[in-house]
């Protein structure tokens, strides 16, 4: 996992300090995890859970638990494994991820073009799992606009720049000939186009075609635009201008906007960028304004936080666990303001360790298990106490953190 150049350590990230000798005397008052809940306790706590609002109640975009498997010849391909998202209205963000990570599959799920295999997905209210081909239809035309990476995908290469934004509204009805030539020419000119009006896609640079592609995507006013890497084909500098294109849609019509990019130029434009691994959600940057409280400067910081799903589940980075030989299983602690995570130090897991060749987990190891959590790093996000949490009665408010030694051992 890579973090942004010049920020400070992903706030859910494991502290990297030697153990003290200071945080091994705090381990030994750590409180101890609750011991595990009896039936009665189970039964009050899925009572209390029914009262709860839906997962993703509030949200525009909301994908619990999403699956898509394909099959082709016998072999199954699980594009999407359990993959979780919430994405707010008006929100403009990335979606990162190596080639066949599930990108393109969610992409065309949230499109309405395909269908998840389990899991739950809903836009705009929209069940994308139960709509019959009517409605489908209906979403594609009114709720969503797509951008692809092809241009030529994009636009009919027969007809003006302005025709090719009126034709989707004249697909849906309702609006004169007049009223859809007004609404096109507003659309173009807010993205800086009204010099490409009359002319067709061939008589159109690269961005200029991206550019009159997202106008089409809005023709219909959608509440969510869609785009997979609408910059691939472009050079950097026409990029910036696309990309400058989404950020006018979506701050001055509002849309939800939701960009696949493989461009880190893109990813580190936008105030959420969110990584998607083996067909889940696995991290997400976010950055944000801070000010300086002596100098009154403003500079935007990144942080990077690791993804819990709803199953409790946390993908550690590759890159943290290796550095620790952290493999098949660590030891848990539930601290007061986060939750330790450790290497496996018994017989057995070392050995197996080894066996994996997956480094010894002690180098650089102290003698105190002071994991120098409790960091002091606060944050406006509202991450800072509620994005770490677990299963059953494990669950923090801080970062979770780990370092080679035993917990406590001070
Ligand atoms: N129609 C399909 N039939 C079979 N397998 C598929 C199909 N579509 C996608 N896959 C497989 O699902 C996995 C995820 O593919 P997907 O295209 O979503 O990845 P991606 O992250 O968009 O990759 P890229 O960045 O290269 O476009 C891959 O292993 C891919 O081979």
């Amino acid at each position: 996992m890579t973090r942004p150049e010049g920020t400070p350590p992903a706030a859910t990230g494991p502290t990297r300090e030697p153990a003290t000798g200071a945080a091994s005397g705090a381990a030994s008052a750590r409180p101890r995890p609750a011991a595990p809940a009896g039936l009665a306790e189970l039964e009050r706590r899925a009572a209390a859970r029914r009262g709860r609002p839906e997962y993703g109640h509030d949200a525009l975009i909301s994908c619990d638990r999403l699956v898509r498997v394909f099959s082709t010849d016998g072999v199954e391909v699980q594009a999407l494994q359990g993959l979780d998202l919430l994405v707010a209205e008006g929100e403009l963000m990335a979606l990162v991820g190596a080639s066949g990570s599930g990108k393109s599959t969610l992409m065309n799920i949230l499109a309405g073009q395909d269908v998840p295999t389990a899991g739950a997905a809903k836009v705009a209210g929209r069940d994308l799992l139960t709509m019959d081909a009517k409605a489908r239809l209906g979403y594609r035309r009114d709720v969503v606009g797509f951008v692809w990476q092809q241009t030529t995908r994009n636009l009919l290469p027969y007809l003006t720049a302005l025709q090719n934004v009126t034709l989707p509204m004249q697909l849906r009805g309702g609006r004169r000939r007049a009223e859809r030539t007004k609404a096109a020419g507003e659309l173009l000119s807010m993205l800086s186009l009204d010099h490409c009006r009359d002319r067709r896609p061939h008589q159109l640079s690269g961005g200029e075609q991206q550019r009159t592609a997202i106008a089409v995507a809005l023709a219909n006013t959608p509440s969510v635009l869609l785009a997979d890497e609408p910059t691939g084909e472009l050079d950097s500098h026409t990029a910036e201008q696309v990309f400058g294109a989404f950020r006018t849609a979506n701050a001055e019509l509002g849309t939800t906007i939701v960009i696949v990019t493989h461009d880190q130029a893109v990813a580190d434009e936008v105030r959420r960028a969110v990584a998607i691994r083996d067909g889940r959600t696995s991290s997400e940057v976010l950055r944000r304004t801070e000010r300086d409280s002596a100098t009154g400067q403003e500079s935007l910081v990144a942080r990077e936080y690791a993804m819990l799903d709803r199953a409790g589940r946390l993908q550690l980075p590759a890159e943290y666990t290796r550095s620790l030989g952290m493999a098949h299983r660590v030891l848990l602690e539930l601290e007061s303001d986060h939750i330790g995570v450790w290497p496996d130090h018994t017989a057995d897991g070392a050995a197996r360790t080894r066996g994996e060749g997956g480094g010894d987990g002690v180098s650089g190891g102290g003698s105190g298990g002071g994991s120098g959590g409790g960091d002091a790093r606060g944050d406006s996000d509202g991450g800072g106490a509620g994005p770490v949490g677990g299963a059953g009665p494990v669950s923090g408010a801080g970062p979770v953190s780990g370092a080679a030694g035993e917990p406590g051992a001070g």
